[in-house]
C-alpha cells in the first residue's frame, strides 16, 4: 500500500536532534504515512502529495515528555499558596491526591487525563509517559494503570509514591511487590518507587524495585529530590532507565552517574541511567534547580520532562521546561531542546528502533523514525528562549498526522 507522502519545506531552521545534532537551513522534511522518509536540503527535496510551507520557520523534534503523573482528580491550590508563603514541600501531600482520585470514576479520570494529554500536545508534545501512584491499593493502582494506558504512550506503576494513612509501611510495601504489581502488570512498561525522606527507604525501595525487575519491567527511581539520598545509588545499582529530580547530588552521585555511560554505543541495551531534570517542578517546590550543566559536562546524559502533577509541578508545557533549562540552569537552547526531545527518547528507550516494545524511534527527525515534529512561530528555537513565556507552537504533527493548528 502506498502512504501518502508529506513535504514540509522552506524551513528556515532545522533541529533534527539526530545522531550528528544536525541543523539545517533552508531545509524540508518527507514524511510517508508516520515515517520520515528524506531529510535534507528544500532544493533537492523529492516531490510528496503534499506540499507544506514552513515559511522560513523553524522546526523541531515533537517534545518527549518522559515525566508525568496525569491520572489524578482533585486540587492542590491551597498547599502551593502555603508553599508560596514560605511553607516547605513534604511527600505527605500526595495523601490529598489519593483520596480525591479514589473518589473520582473512571470517565472521569479519563477525561480529566485526556485533557491534559490535549495541553500538553498543544504545546508540541508528541510522546509522552505517566505514572500511577494516587490509587495506592490494589484496585485504584489497577483502574488507574488501565486508564494511563489509553491516554498515553508509556505507563509507569508508581504503587511506591507513598505509604498510604493508616498502613504499615513494610506491609505496604509487600503490597507493591506483590498483588498490586500483579494488576497492574498487563498496562506497564515501567515501574518507579519515590526513594525519598517520608516515602520510601532505600530499603523498601530496593525491594519494590527487585520485585518490578523480576516481572520484567523496566526501572526507573524518583530520587534525590529533597535532600541527599538513595536514589541516585540505587538507580545506577539497579541499572535503571532513569533517576529522575536529582536536585541534590554530591561528586559521587554524578561520578556514578556517568559511570553508567561510559561504554554506551548508541544502542538501547548499552544505555546508561539518564538524570532527567524537572525545572517547572524545582521552581514550584523552590527547590534549587537539578544541576544539568554539571551533569552534561560530567558526561551524563539528561532529560527534561514536565512532571504534570498536582502537588509540585502542575504545568504540561514543554516549552516553559526548555526556556528555563537554557536561562537558568546554563544549558543551550540546542542543549535544552535536545535534553527535551531525544533526552527524553532516551529515558524512555526510544530514541533507536531497538526500543522496548519494536516500534519507530522518536525524539529526532531522521529517516525511519516517526514523524513527531512542530513548527514553531519562529525563525529559530533559540526563540523559546529569547521570547520566554510567548506561545510559539504553530503547528505539530504526530505519526504524521496534524494534531495541532491553532484556529484550525
Ligand atoms: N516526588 C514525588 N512525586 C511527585 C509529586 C507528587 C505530589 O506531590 O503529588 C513529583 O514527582 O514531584
Ligand atoms: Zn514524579
Amino acid at each position: 500500500m502506498t502512504m501518502r507522502s508529506q513535504l514540509l519545506s522552506n524551513i528556515g531552521e532545522l533541529m533534527t536532534q539526530d545522531a550528528e545534532h544536525r541543523v539545517l537551513r533552508n531545509a524540508a522534511v518527507l514524511f510517508e504515512g508516520e515515517r520520515i522518509s528524506w531529510v535534507g536540503a528544500a532544493d533537492r527535496a523529492p516531490a510528496a502529495d503534499e506540499l507544506i510551507d514552513a515559511g522560513g520557520r523553524a522546526v523541531l523534534p515533537g517534545w518527549v515528555d518522559s515525566h508525568n503523573h496525569l491520572i489524578f482528580a482533585g486540587d492542590r491550590t491551597a498547599e502551593f499558596e502555603a508553599r508560596m508563603a514560605g511553607e516547605t514541600y513534604a511527600a505527605g501531600g500526595i495523601a490529598v491526591t489519593t483520596e480525591a482520585t479514589r473518589a473520582a470514576s473512571d470517565q472521569e479520570l479519563e477525561e480529566l487525563a485526556s485533557a491534559r494529554v490535549a495541553e500538553a500536545i498543544s504545546q508540541g508534545t508528541t510522546f509522552l509517559e505517566t505514572k500511577t501512584g494516587y490509587g495506592l491499593d490494589v484496585e485504584n493502582e489497577r483502574r488507574s494503570a488501565q486508564i494511563a494506558a489509553k491516554v498515553a504512550d508509556q505507563v509507569t506503576y508508581l504503587g511506591a509514591h507513598l505509604v498510604p494513612a493508616g498502613a504499615d509501611a513494610e506491609e505496604y510495601t509487600d503490597l507493591v511487590c506483590g498483588p498490586m504489581l500483579a494488576a497492574v502488570l498487563p498496562w506497564v512498561q515501567w515501574a518507579d518507587v519515590f526513594c525519598e525522606r517520608g516515602a520510601f527507604t532505600e530499603e523498601q525501595s530496593r525491594r519494590v524495585l527487585e520485585a518490578c525487575r523480576k516481572a520484567g519491567l523496566g526501572l526507573r527511581v524518583h530520587g534525590n529530590q529533597l535532600g541527599p539520598g538513595a536514589g541516585v545509588r540505587l538507580a545506577v545499582e539497579f541499572g535503571a532507565a532513569s533517576v529522575d529530580h536529582v536536585n541534590y547530588l554530591d561528586d559521587q552521585d554524578v561520578d556514578a552517574l556517568a559511570g553508567t555511560w561510559s561504554a554506551w554505543d548508541g544502542s538501547a541495551t548499552s544505555a546508561g541511567t539518564v538524570a532527567t531534570c524537572l525545572p517547572a517542578c524545582d521552581l514550584s517546590t523552590r527547590q534549587p534547580l537539578a544541576p544539568g550543566r554539571r551533569l552534561l559536562d560530567a558526561g551524563v546524559q539528561i532529560a527534561l520532562a514536565s512532571n504534570c502533577n498536582p502537588g509540585t509541578s502542575f504545568t504540561t508545557s514543554m516549552p516553559y521546561c526548555v526556556t528555563t533549562a537554557a536561562l537558568q540552569m546554563g544549558l543551550s537552547v540546542h542543549e535544552a531542546v535536545r535534553a527535551a526531545t531525544w533526552g527524553g527518547a532516551l529515558a524512555l528507550r526510544r530514541h533507536t528502533g531497538e526500543d522496548l516494545d519494536g516500534k519507530r524511534a522518536v525524539g529526532s527527525i531522521a529517516v525511519g523514525h516517526r514523524a513527531d515534529l512542530q513548527l514553531l512561530e519562529a525563525p529559530s528555537a533559540t526563540h523559546l528562549a529569547y521570547r520566554p513565556g510567548v506561545p510559539l507552537t504553530r503547528a505539530v504533527w504526530r505519526a504524521g498526522e496534524l494534531v495541532w493548528l491553532p484556529g484550525a
